[in-house]
């Protein structure tokens, strides 16, 4: 398998805030790969770290040296442009030359149909699903989302989870971190639970039977541990 990401022992400390505590993953080729944590347990320093928009205090991150696809927590784009001047510019900037699967992806994230809004007064759940239109652009082998989920209503989250499935091939990966692990539960291929910057579960979809998981009852059985550890 062809790993599109490594952290070895990686940390980042913000004072005395360890927001990643000697963490170690890898994220490989053909792989959905979902990133669950409590609130401040560190998700959103990972994806920074992995994207390179901030330095590690310690460890190594490998990732492959070209433009990988970012997703962020707060939507990035310009508000005062249109949804289709902010494709149009984006696409520009990156060089990015979508073909018709693209226009295929916008519809079945009912963007389409937002087009001449401008991005600004786009709702939040609509806000999110240009965010990750922008970064399925260019097409990247590495997609790095930070919760993609959030604010987007049922059936576009359920469209969101099926268009990362078909868009990971065996050449391409996606990194996401969410708090919905029960609804990426039938496409995950590897799942990394973390809790107050260190990894506690770390396994691929295929081998959470051998974990402190229930693979049967994945979003429960992962509230379970967690609340378990704060019992300590
Ligand atoms: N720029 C920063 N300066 C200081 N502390 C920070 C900074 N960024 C993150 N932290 C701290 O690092 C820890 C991890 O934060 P992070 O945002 O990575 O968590 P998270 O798992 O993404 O949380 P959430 O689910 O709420 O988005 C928290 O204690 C947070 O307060």
């Amino acid at each position: 398998m062809t790993a599109l990401l490594t952290f070895d022992a990686v940390e980042k400390r913000y004072g005395d805030t360890a927001a990643l505590d000697g963490v170690s993953l890898t994220v490989d080729a053909g792989n959905v790969h979902c990133l669950v944590g409590p609130n401040g347990s560190g998700k959103s320093t990972l994806i920074r770290v992995a994207l390179g928009l901030t330095r590690p205090s310690g460890g190594t991150v490998e990732r492959p040296d070209e433009a990988l696809g970012c997703g962020f927590q707060r939507p990035t784009f310009y508000p005062d442009l249109t949804v289709a001047e902010n494709l149009d510019v984006f696409a520009r900037i990156t060089g990015a030359d979508p073909g018709d699967w693209f226009d295929d992806a916008l519809s079945r994230l009912r963007l389409d149909r937002e087009h001449d809004r401008l991005a600004g007064d786009l709702s939040g759940g609509f806000a999110k699903k240009l965010d990750v239109a922008l970064a399925l652009q260019k097409e990247p082998r590495l997609l790095v989302l930070d919760e993609p989920m959030s604010d987007v209503d049922d059936v576009s989250r359920a469209e969101l989870v099926a268009l990362l499935d078909d868009y990971v091939t065996d050449e391409r990966a996606a990194l996401v971190s969410t708090h919905r692990l029960d609804e990426f539960g039938p496409v995950l291929d590897h799942l990394t639970v973390v809790e107050s910057g260190r990894v506690l579960v770390d396994e691929r979809a295929a081998d959470l039977a051998e974990s402190d998981l229930d693979p049967d009852s994945l979003q429960r059985s992962y509230v379970d541990l967690v609340a378990a550890g704060s019992d300590d």
